[in-house]
Formats: structure tokens, sequence, C-alpha cells
């Protein structure tokens, strides 16, 4: 006899999602600087946009370094995709991208630099052609792939050490402050270009309204704690929330009174 009711054997396991970040009572302090980063506890989704908003040197930039490896925690465990962020390492599920993109690039072409992230990752020379290559058209930089990087523009820099990181193909990125030296055009190119990717990414930024145009959740740091998380619109639009931790809500959310002439 056939029988619809699963038994053990049939018992089908329970999808178990991984998070992309897991971060576990995360502690960091400089030599001179302690507690930069305080207890965060922290998980993330893949494909998630997260944006973490915070007053300047709440701890946004040490909090990547420690996540790509750069740094090694002083307390705390962080696990990319399930593995443990290896500091020193090379952790090939993340890709930071500076906040000045001037730190990132160095080579004699675009496309030297874009295949600076392939070539090592020794990969087949097709597979490193076909990665530079989809970056360089993804980030619309056809054009200037035979220019060398310091004669760029800084919108234009901005886009090179993009289209470096997506050659290499991680699955988590960090974006510091992508948007500080791009003018209305390039912040508006990035804005379209972000929303149509796929991966996990956590963006640290000033730039309210550009976080909300991306990001579907919204961390608020403050002292190196994790004070407040949730949906864009929720927490921006909270002004006693924004004030209690040194921000403004952003023009977009404030309602606007229209008067009428006659
Ligand atoms: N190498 C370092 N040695 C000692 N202290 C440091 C070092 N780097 C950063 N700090 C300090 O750690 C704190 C956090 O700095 P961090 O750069 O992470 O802040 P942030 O949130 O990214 O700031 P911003 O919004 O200005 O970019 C600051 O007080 C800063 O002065």
């Amino acid at each position: 006899m056939t029988s619809l009711m699963p038994n053990k054997s049939m018992a089908v396991a329970p999808q178990v999602t991984i998070a992309a970040i897991a971060i576990d009572h995360l502690c960091f302090s400089y030599p001179d600087r302690l507690r930069v980063l305080d207890n965060i506890c922290l998980q993330i989704s893949p494909g998630e946009r997260v944006g973490i908003i915070g007053h300047n040197g709440c701890g946004k930039t040490t909090l990547f370094m420690t996540l790509c490896g750069a740094l090694a925690p002083t307390s705390g465990t962080i696990r990319l995709m399930d593995k443990p962020v290896l500091a020193g390492g090379f952790n090939s599920q993340i890709g930071l991208l500076f906040q000045n993109p001037n730190n990132q690039l160095f080579s004699a072409s675009v496309r030297e630099d874009v295949r600076f992230g392939p070539v090592n990752m020794d990969l087949p020379p097709h597979q490193v052609d076909e990665r530079v290559e989809s970056a360089i058209a993804l980030t619309g930089l056809q054009d200037l792939a035979e220019r060398p990087p310091h004669h760029l523009s800084g919108g234009e820099k901005q886009m090179v050490a993009i289209a470096g990181l997506l050659a290499m193909t991680p699955q988590i990125v960090l974006y510091d402050e992508p948007t500080a030296s791009l003018d209305i055009r390039s912040r508006r190119r990035l804005i379209t270009f972000m929303q149509g990717l796929q991966q996990t990414m956590v963006i640290a930024s000033h730039d309210l309204e550009f976080l909300l145009e991306v990001c579907d959740r919204i961390l608020i740091m403050y002292q190196g704690k994790i004070v407040a998380d949730g949906h864009p619109q929720d927490i921006m639009g909270d002004d006693t929330l924004m004030h209690t931790y040194d921000l403004e809500k952003p023009h977009s959310l404030i309602p606007h009174t229209i008067n009428h002439h006659k």
C-alpha cells in the first residue's frame, strides 16, 4: 500500500537558509582606541541590500575591515556563507569598495586594473578574459578601457574600482561611501546599476537619499553598536530615532505642503 503520509525515511529536511553574513558578539579595539566595535550581533541574508548609517567615526569602515579579514576581531566571530573569515587571508566570497578609489587603482590601463583580481584567482585565461570584458560592459567602461586610471575623473575611477570588484564575482560586496565623489549624473547611473545587481550588498553612506533608493534594510550604527535595524522608510522616517543618533531625516521623507496661489 502506498501511503501519502510522510514517514521518517521520506521526510524532507526543512530548508535551511545560510546567512550571507553572520556576526556574533563582534568587538574590535585599535591599540589606542578601545571598543570601536562593541558587541555587534547581526545576520544578513543572501541578496539583501543593507545600508549602514551613523555619525563620523561610529565604526562603519572598521566593521568593513573586519568583515573582509583585513582586521582581526578582538573577540567574537564572523562567518560569510557559513565559512569563518580568516583575518589576513584572502576571502574570495567578499569584496570591498574603498572610500577613495585611488586606493584601489594602480595599473597602466583600466582593462589591466580590472584584470588584476581575476588573474590572481588562478582562473584559466579565457575565463579571465570573459570576466574582464563582462565587468567592463556592465559598468559602461568600454570607451575608457585603454586609458590610464589615474587620468580619469573621480566618478569614472569609482566605476573602474567597481568593475574590478565585479570581475572577481564575490557573492557579497561592501561599498564604503560609493557616492562620495560622484556628480548627479554618475550618482544616478550608480543607483540604476546597483538596483540591477543580484549580490548581497552592505553600503556605508552619509547619502541617505541614495540608500533609500538602493537598500531594502537600514542599520543605524552609534558608538560601535548597531542601535536600530529595519525597513529604510521606517528607520529614516522616524524623526525621534534619527535625532537621537545625530542624524537627520532625508528630505524626500519630509511631508511638504504646497501653497496654491489664486
Ligand atoms: N588605524 C586606526 N588607529 C586608531 N584609531 C582608528 C584607526 N582607524 C580608525 N580609528 C578610529 O576608530 C573610530 C572608527 O573609525 P571608522 O573609520 O571605522 O569610522 P566611520 O564610521 O567609517 O567614519 P566616517 O563616517 O567618518 O567614514 C574613529 O574614532 C577613528 O578615529
